[in-house]
């Protein structure tokens, strides 16, 4: 008989897609019987904005109390949201291939960062995103929004389903299913989201422009999902523990483990001005850049670092050296570090 086994998700469109990969990753290691639960988490209820929501863990918690009390046996998570402190009683047993870590401009007319007017208005929730729009574009109006990719993009002109010139709908309206009707639509030139969730949810060709970390370094974790289970599960000789050891990506889990260790030493969590990429190169090397903003836009830090990362303790050594070395060049100055646990 296979073993039994429950995929906790929460409800919007991008984690049903991302669960949905990691249940049919899982259901094709053999051996498993899997089905999806759907969770409702305090990310997905509160309407305030991602800077009052503040601390970190707001799409997490509830995902990790339906694992303790057994409503599900696997959670999937967008890594960057996953504060970086442990969870008692629980291990990440799996960080899939990252997609692209990148973040996207999403604007109308095909407008790119360079040419977006002035005085544009771009979405965003993310202080990192506003901070460094605003280092590049003093210029630009940067909206604070919030609501899933679909309600984000539809707050575009051009990308809203109206025609620019009358404002008429063009074919049926019906919006794609959780998408806030109530949410205004077209107030917008652009918005900023991650490339990987776009891609996931198929909306690629709403991207007018992607961004190097040099211009708009990613979020820890961004692309990157993790895959948590109660520890004694990850330590089983069971078909689940072999089929998550399998779906495991050592160079997605370095990457990571050095960008979050930046995260973690500077003691901020995935709402604060705070960008880090990583990436392997095929000798065992990493690179990491990173950067914390004020959020104003009016200072930024960026530093990177290369070097040897034979195993996890070496990339999150490395990652925690860049962040002396942004702490020593004034990022503590800059934004608000020690406060958003
Ligand atoms: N904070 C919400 C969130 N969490 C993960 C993603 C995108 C997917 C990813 O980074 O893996 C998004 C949306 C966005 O930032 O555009």
């Amino acid at each position: 008989m296979s073993q039994q086994v429950l995929v906790g998700t929460r409800a919007s469109a991008l984690a049903l897609t991302q669960t949905g990969h990691v249940a049919d990753a899982l259901a094709a290691a053999g051996g498993l019987a899997v089905e999806t639960v759907r969770v409702r988490t305090e990310g997905d209820r509160v309407r305030a904005s991602l800077a009052t929501l503040g601390g970190t863990g707001v799409f997490v918690t509830a995902l990790r109390d339906a694992l303790l009390d057994g409503r599900c046996d696997v959670a999937v998570h967008s890594l960057k949201d996953l504060p970086t402190g442990p969870a008692d009683g629980l291990v990440v047993a799996a960080v899939p291939p990252r997609a692209d870590p990148r973040d996207a401009l999403c604007a109308r007319d095909g407008l790119t960062l360079a040419t977006l007017p002035a005085g544009a208005r771009v979405g965003t929730g993310s202080p990192r995103r506003a901070a460094q729009l605003r280092a590049a574009r003093p210029d630009l109006d940067v909206v604070d929004i919030r609501g899933n990719v679909g309600t984000r993009l539809g707050r575009v002109r051009g990308l809203d389903g109206t025609t620019v010139a009358t404002g008429r709908h063009v074919g049926p309206q019906a919006p794609h299913p959780g998408v806030a009707t109530d949410a205004p639509r077209g107030d917008l030139d652009a918005v900023v989201l991650a490339a990987a969730g776009l891609a996931r949810l198929g909306r690629l060709d709403a991207v007018t422009e992607l961004f190097e970390a040099d211009v708009l370094a990613p979020a820890p974790g961004q692309g990157a999902l993790a895959v948590e289970v109660r520890a004694a599960d990850a330590a089983d000789d069971t078909p689940l523990a072999a089929a998550l050891r399998a779906l495991d990506h050592a160079p997605t889990r370095r990457a990571v483990v050095a960008e979050r260790a930046v995260l973690a030493r500077l003691e901020a969590g995935c709402a604060a001005p705070i960008g880090a990429w990583g990436r392997l190169d095929a000798t065992g090397a990493l690179t990491l850049d990173a950067v914390v903003a004020a959020v104003d836009g009016s200072r930024v830090v960026r530093l990177g670092t290369h070097g040897p990362a034979p195993d996890d303790a070496a990339a999150d050594a490395l990652g925690r050296r860049l962040a002396e070395d942004l702490l020593a060049a004034g990022a503590a100055d800059l934004a608000p570090l020690g406060t958003t646990r």
